[in-house]
């Protein structure tokens, strides 16, 4: 068992005491760091940087040297699967991501299979190569996106805000949806359990679309196979146990249900209050969140303030890790980014009395 120098992060996930709430912040490698800009242009582009492992590594480390975060986080994407599966990604710029081969009739469905992690491989050369950088300072974070969520990209074939074609299959051939579902539930499992073997000590998934579904179905199409990973994920590894965290965008209204899917932790957006939310779940799990991102646009005062207002609410002793309750925007300023991680260290000793 490797000993961690600072596993605040775990501890706060396992429900056990820490000295301060830890903080890390979700896409804190990204396009407000000039030097991640600078890195990906040496990439070519996003992909061509996903796909290499040395400056994968390189842009992983990049916020963590700006800032004194308690956990790093892989720098990846959700859609290398459905890439692996050989739906053709591509990224084009301003637009996000998109498929050259989105699945649109019956038997580019059913031909759906689980990818050969041979085609993932770079994904845990870099997931190796990072923990070797990070030489235990901090934990690192592996991550996949929920069945539901890479499957909304994997019909739409690109972004959507209204998700038509996803949502018309769901009521229309809604057995062509479990298929799929099905598939993407076997194939991030087995995704999710290579990262921990290579190296990642807790695991998030990003079920960022579930929260446009209506409440049966969000059950029905998105936790249930969330669930089904859950169930099939590595618990240990290493002697440590390997938490998961399950975030739900827009998921406040199922707290009750995400918890018992048996993952360690909830990731909530912003529209939750924590601490309403710990009295409906933090007997069962850890909570993550969840500053409003837009709370970064303002100014070092502000961000103080609402931080103490997040803290505040969740109240005394463990279980919380700080995060924002969604990726953090590339229009912020990197000060404010730092204004925040101090003020969460600052002003959370005050309530974990050990
Ligand atoms: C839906 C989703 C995707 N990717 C991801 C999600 C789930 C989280 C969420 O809800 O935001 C997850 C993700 N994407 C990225 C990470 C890296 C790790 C981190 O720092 O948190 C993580 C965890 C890097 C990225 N993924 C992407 C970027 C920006 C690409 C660039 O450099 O141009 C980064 C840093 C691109 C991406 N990738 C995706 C979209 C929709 C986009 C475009 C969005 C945009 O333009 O802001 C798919």
């Amino acid at each position: 068992m490797t000993k961690l120098k600072n596993d605040t992060f775990l501890r706060a996930l396992l429900r056990q005491p820490t000295e301060y709430t830890p903080v890390w912040m979700m896409r804190q490698a990204g396009r407000y760091l000039p030097e991640y800009r600078r890195t990906r242009s040496r990439a070519g582009d996003f992909l061509g940087l996903c796909k290499n492992p040395d400056l994968a590594t390189e842009a992983t480390l990049q916020p963590l040297a700006r800032f004194p975060l308690d956990a790093a986080i892989l720098f990846s994407d959700i859609l290398t699967i459905p890439d692996a599966m050989g739906l053709g990604l591509y990224f084009s710029t301003g637009e996000g991501p998109k498929f050259k081969r989105p699945l649109h009739d019956e038997k580019e469905i059913y031909d759906l299979v689980v990818p050969d992690l041979v085609h993932l491989r770079y994904v845990m050369d870099a997931v190796s190569q990072i923990r070797k950088a990070l030489n235990n300072e901090v934990p690192l974070i592996g991550f996949a996106g929920s069945p539901f969520t890479l499957a909304c990209y994997m019909v739409e074939g690109r972004s959507s805000s209204d998700f038509i074609r996803v949502k018309t299959m769901l009521y229309q051939r809604p057995e062509l949806l479990h298929h799929i579902l099905d598939v993407n539930a076997r194939a991030v499992t087995v995704y999710l359990n290579a990262q921990i073997e290579a190296g990642a000590q807790a695991v998030m998934i990003f079920d960022s679309w579930g929260g446009a579904l209506s409440h049966a179905a969000y059950h029905e199409f998105s936790l249930a196979y969330t669930k089904q990973i859950v169930e099939g994920l590595k618990h240990e590894h290493d002697g440590a146990k390997v938490p998961c965290i399950v975030f739900t965008k827009g998921g406040g209204l199922w707290l009750e249900s995400i918890a018992a899917s048996g993952c360690e932790a909830i990731g909530l957006d912003w529209t939750v209050d924590i601490g309403e939310a710990r009295r409906r779940v933090g007997d069962k799990v850890a909570l993550q969140g969840n500053l409003d991102p837009a709370v970064l646009f303002s100014n070092p005062d502000t961000i103080h303030a609402e931080v103490g207002k997040v803290l505040h609410s969740y109240g005394s002793g463990s279980g919380h890790v700080f995060n924002l309750g969604h990726g953090i925007s590339q229009f912020t300023k990197p000060e404010n980014a730092a204004a925040m991680v101090a003020a969460v260290h600052e002003l959370s000793r005050q309530y974990h009395s050990n």
